[in-house]
C-alpha cells in the first residue's frame, strides 16, 4: 500500500474509480439492530422512515441506487427529527461498514492522514458539491471512523 503525504486529499464517488470503497454504495453489507442491509446506503436510506413495511421495502431493493431512489421520495413523510439524527445514524452505519469487512478498513488505514472527500457534485451536504465548498460530511466521517479504527 503507498504511504501518502499529509497534504493530499484523496476523492472517491462511482464504483468505477478508485477508492469505490469508501462509497456507502459500495457491496458492504452491515447488520445493525439484528438486522443485514445490503450497503450503508440501504440502511440510511431506510431510516428516513417510521413505516416498517417501506423500510424493508427500502432494504429489500437489489441496488443501493434504487434504495436510494426509495429513499428520495417525499409521498411518505420523513421522520420528524431527521435533520437531527441523520449525521449520527450515518456515524453508526459506516463505522459498522469498516468493522466488518477487512478490504476497505485495510485501504481506509492505508491512507494515513490524507483528507478524504466524497466528490459528489449533486451533493453539497455529504460530498463536496459541484464547486468543492460542500460540507463533506461523509469524507469527515469517515477521516473520523479512521481515526477511531487506529485505537481499537
Ligand atoms: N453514488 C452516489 N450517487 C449520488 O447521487 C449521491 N448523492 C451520492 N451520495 C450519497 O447519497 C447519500 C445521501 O443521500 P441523501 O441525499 O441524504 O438522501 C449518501 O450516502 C451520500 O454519500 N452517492
Amino acid at each position: 500500500m503507498p504511504d501518502y503525504p499529509e497534504s493530499s486529499t484523496i476523492y472517491f464517488y462511482a464504483q468505477t474509480d478508485p477508492y469505490a470503497e469508501f462509497s456507502n454504495f459500495a457491496p458492504y453489507g452491515v447488520a445493525m439492530d439484528d438486522i443485514w442491509w445490503p450497503t450503508v446506503e440501504h440502511y440510511f436510506q431506510a431510516q428516513k422512515f417510521h413505516d416498517v413495511d417501506y423500510r424493508e421495502q427500502i432494504r429489500r431493493c437489489s441496488k443501493p441506487k434504487d434504495a436510494k431512489a426509495l429513499g428520495m421520495t417525499r409521498k411518505l413523510a420523513l421522520r420528524e427529527d431527521w435533520e437531527q439524527v441523520k449525521d449520527q445514524i450515518m456515524l453508526d452505519a459506516v463505522r459498522v461498514k469498516f468493522q466488518t469487512h477487512p478490504a476497505p478498513r485495510d485501504l481506509l488505514l492505508s491512507t494515513g492522514t490524507a483528507e478524504i472527500v466524497e466528490n459528489a457534485p449533486m451533493d453539497a451536504y455529504w460530498g463536496c458539491g459541484l464547486d468543492g465548498s460542500g460540507l463533506n460530511k461523509l469524507g469527515y466521517i469517515l477521516m473520523a471512523v479512521r481515526n477511531k479504527l487506529r485505537i481499537e
